[in-house]
């Protein structure tokens, strides 16, 4: 359901990704892996149209989300944003703001309107969905900023979940937590993955082989644009790689 065909990247006239074509199927989980550098965020960024916000960054290329392309020029880039939701690495929830409101905060800025019922309603809901609302629901007047790394991470992912996305980008969602909140994090992902498409970005091979069920090993090698040397079932990709150099990186052999 998101298809991104022949994607190339640029930052002015350095050229990270060349024509990466992947087909991401609703409800299941795809894992991008590869070494640093190779252009795997810069690719999850162009999947919710963030990567243009940077200066001199441009793009070629097609993502579709249901089969419309979200660069379509008679879309409006909030709708893309509105459907394409995103959980960055270190949890960035607003800290001052309470519990509550965070859940909230992405209603306004999207210009959906709820009355309070409906409002109360969702927010019960989507920290339930992030696996945060027994912890949380006897102080949703608390600021954000006042619960762990691992609780405010899941009340970033109920952030997003509140706009009702299709699909949930997570950009190494655990690289800042402890083994812990990263298995409950993980534990999310797998509940959340069969009612939104989940993208994502993991230097953390078991955590990789533990979440998604489909895998692109991307690479840029010596210098070259970034490319996808091969996907598939992340079963295939880590039991059974056509290629030599996913073996090696999915191994620990590299990167
Ligand atoms: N804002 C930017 N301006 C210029 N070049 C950039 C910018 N962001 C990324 N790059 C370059 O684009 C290439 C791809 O970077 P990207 O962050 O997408 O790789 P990555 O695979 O996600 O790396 P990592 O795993 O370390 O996060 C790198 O060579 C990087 O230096």
């Amino acid at each position: 359901m998101l298809d991104a065909r022949s994607i190339s990247a640029w930052f002015g006239d350095r050229k990270v990704l060349d024509r990466v074509s992947l087909d991401m199927p609703a409800g299941s989980v795809t894992a991008l892996i590869g070494p640093s550098g190779c252009g795997k965020s810069t690719f999850l960024r162009i999947l919710n149209r963030m990567h243009e916000l940077v200066p001199g960054a441009t793009l070629a290329g097609e993502v579709l989300l249901s089969g419309q392309d979200i660069y379509d020029a008679s879309r409006k880039l909030t709708d893309a944003r509105k459907q394409i939701g995103m959980v960055f690495q270190k949890p960035n929830p607003f800290p001052a703001m309470s519990i509550h409101d965070n859940v909230l905060a992405g209603l306004k800025l999207t210009g959906i309107r709820a009355g309070r019922s409906a409002k109360e309603a969702l927010v019960e809901e989507c920290l339930s969905k992030a696996g945060l609302w027994n912890e949380v629901k006897d102080r949703l007047r608390q600021p954000g900023g006042a619960l762990s790394g691992g609780q405010q991470q899941r009340l970033c992912i109920a952030r997003s979940l509140a706009v009702r996305p299709k699909v949930l980008l997570m950009d190494e969602p655990c690289s800042a937590l402890d083994p812990t909140s990263t298995r409950r994090i993980e534990q999310t992902i797998a509940e959340l993955a069969h009612e939104v498409t989940i993208i994502i970005v993991t230097h953390n091979m078991q955590q990789a082989a533990r979440v998604s069920q489909q895998c692109a090993f991307f690479l840029a090698e010596q210098g070259t644009p970034g490319v996808i040397v091969e996907s598939g079932p992340t079963k295939r990709i880590f039991e059974a790689p056509s290629d030599e150099r996913t073996s090696d990186y999915v191994h620990g052999r590299f990167g």
